[in-house]
């Protein structure tokens, strides 16, 4: 299976090894900056600046880049009717339909966060969410590494959702409380973002009621736990008929 790698950042030089690692083939990866270093396995030859420069046949595309490359990415997929494995974050509400719409024509997998924890979280909030929400104020807080440029993460937005689809959308996202004079009303959920340090990713919910706190809680202690999510995306995602998919299929979460 041979795989095309879009970002050559931080995230994209643990993909290139999983790929490896797990036999899959490096079709080729996508950095748009130049001069760019290959770093085993990856060789200067394979380093393109875009998709459409890419010699091999490309079964999936694994993204872990920037909004900016997500239409390269979708006429990409959809022209070669392959799947691609959207993990970059930070997208506009416009970008998100812009996902949905293609799914419809190839096979896409959208998650904001790759591994088995956090998924396992986003669901047992859609269980717990309804049972506390009357009784508690809930919380995201979320830290990570100094070079993150959206805020907040994916990550809490996905948790945040998680509370409001459990809540038929009667909740409010209310970021950071700069400024704001007055009480905390029952309708927020306050999303709260720290960056600092190499902090690989850090996400709490934090239900706060009359005297008793319930705090639920992830640490990712390496980036591996979202690149070896990846490459099991892309082997699900191999030649799926179009459609939405997400790590809960993958990760076969019921
Ligand atoms: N879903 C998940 O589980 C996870 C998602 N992520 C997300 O993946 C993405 C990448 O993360 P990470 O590797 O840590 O970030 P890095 O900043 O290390 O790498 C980003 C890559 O995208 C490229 N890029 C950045 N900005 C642009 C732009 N405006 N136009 C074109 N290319 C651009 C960079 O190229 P250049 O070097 O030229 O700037 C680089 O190749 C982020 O959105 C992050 O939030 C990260 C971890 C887990
Ligand atoms: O940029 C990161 O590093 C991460 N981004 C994702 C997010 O925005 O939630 C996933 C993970 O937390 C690491």
């Amino acid at each position: 299976m041979n795989i095309a790698v879009f970002g050559y950042g931080m995230m994209g030089k643990f993909v290139c090894e999983d790929v490896a690692s797990a036999g899959l083939q490096i079709a080729g990866v996508i950095e748009k900056r130049d001069g760019a270093q290959a770093m085993s396995p990856v060789t200067e030859d394979i380093l393109y600046k875009s998709l459409n420069d890419i010699k091999e046949k490309v079964d999936v595309i694994i993204d872990f880049s920037n909004p900016a490359n997500l239409d390269e990415i979708l006429e990409y997929a959809i022209e070669n009717q392959i799947g691609a494995v959207i993990c970059s974050t930070g997208f506009t509400a416009e970008q998100l339909t812009k996902i949905k719409q293609a799914s419809e024509k190839t096979a896409i997998l959208f998650s904001r966060n790759m591994s088995l924890g956090v998924n396992v979280i986003s669901e047992v909030l859609k269980q717990i969410t309804p049972i506390l929400a009357d009784a508690f104020d809930i919380e995201i807080i979320e830290k990570h590494h100094n070079q993150k440029v959206d805020s907040p993460s994916g990550t809490a937005k996905l948790f945040y959702d998680s509370i409001n689809e459990s809540l038929n959308g009667e909740k409010e996202a209310v970021y950071g409380r700069e400024g704001i004079v007055g009480k905390r009303t029952k309708k927020e959920v306050g999303i709260h973002a720290i960056r600092g340090g190499s902090i690989v990713g850090e996400h709490s919910i934090i239900f706060a009621g009359q005297d008793e706190i319930i705090e639920l809680k992830h640490e990712a202690l390496s980036k591996r736990i979202f690149s070896q999510g990846s490459v099991k995306a892309a082997k699900f995602l191999a030649g799926k008929a179009p459609g939405f998919y997400t790590m809960k299929e993958v990760l076969d979460i019921k």
